[in-house]
């Protein structure tokens, strides 16, 4: 089992370090880059004891496989991987539950965005299948901008079976699909509630769609079939966030 992770980038650190500093093992920041943000981040891990190694940037290139690290990158403990139990737990003691669910999302950067936009609606967590999706890769974690580092991954092995225990929990889930009738504006968002999104290639597999409660479109105007899964699910959540104001 995977114990530790690499986690790159000016947001994803700083994320780490103020909700769970005790996951840092260490830190490397490029060397010579005189950046305002870095040294917060230097002062941050100074606080904590978290020793920092300065190196030239193709350490932190290779170490980050070069990802986007902006001279800091941190070694850090695996998060606990959250499953059904965990899910269900959170349902019960949370009063009006909001989950968003990824059916098969691939793509880390889509991910990472899906995690942001989760953690700016204020969703309650994400639930992913742990097989066929992406998991949280250190790309995610850039992408997401701190927010894989806050919003809880519930990675389950058998999404329908979660959906139905959810259901019997009370919360309605509504697929998002672009060739569905109804329209997303004229859904009711407001109670406990789950949107189910679709993988990029093809969109939410059959038994997904059959296990929503109602399935709902973002009306479009121009000639493009669909949206990027991030960018629907910005809109779906926001929308939600909207109604239940
Ligand atoms: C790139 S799309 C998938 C397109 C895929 N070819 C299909 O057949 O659904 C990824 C996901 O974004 C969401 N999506 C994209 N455009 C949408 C729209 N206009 N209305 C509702 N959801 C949309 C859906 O959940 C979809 O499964």
């Amino acid at each position: 089992m995977k114990k530790q992770d690499i986690t790159f980038g000016i947001h994803a650190v700083e994320a780490v370090l103020k909700h769970s500093p005790e996951r840092v093992i260490e830190m490397w920041v490029q060397a010579g880059r005189d950046d305002q943000r870095l040294a917060s981040l230097l002062q941050m891990a100074a606080e904590y004891g978290i020793s920092v190694q300065k190196a030239a940037r193709k350490v932190l290139d290779d170490k980050s496989d070069s990802g986007q690290h902006q001279g800091v990158l941190a070694r850090v403990k695996a998060v606990k991987q959250l499953n059904d139990n965990d899910l269900l737990s959170l349902v019960e003691k949370t009063e009006t539950p909001f989950f968003l669910i990824l059916d098969g999302v691939t793509d880390p950067h889509n991910l990472g965005a899906c995690l942001r936009n989760a953690d700016a609606a204020g969703v309650h967590g994400v639930i992913v299948p742990r097989d066929n999706s992406v998991g949280l890769t250190p790309t995610v974690s850039k992408v997401a901008c701190g927010a894989a580092e806050v919003v809880p991954l519930f990675q389950v092995t058998n999404l329908a079976r979660t959906m139905k225990s959810l259901q019997e929990k009370g919360v309605w889930i509504v697929g998002a699909a672009g060739e569905a009738d109804s329209d997303l504006y004229k859904t009711d968002l407001k109670g406990p509630l789950a949107i189910a999104m679709g993988a990029e290639d093809k969109g939410l597999r059959r038994l997904t769609r059959e296990s929503c409660d109602s399935i709902a479109s973002i009306p479009m105007a121009g000639s493009v079939s669909s949206l990027n899964v991030s960018v629907a699910t910005g809109i779906c959540l926001f929308e939600a966030v909207r109604q239940r104001l």
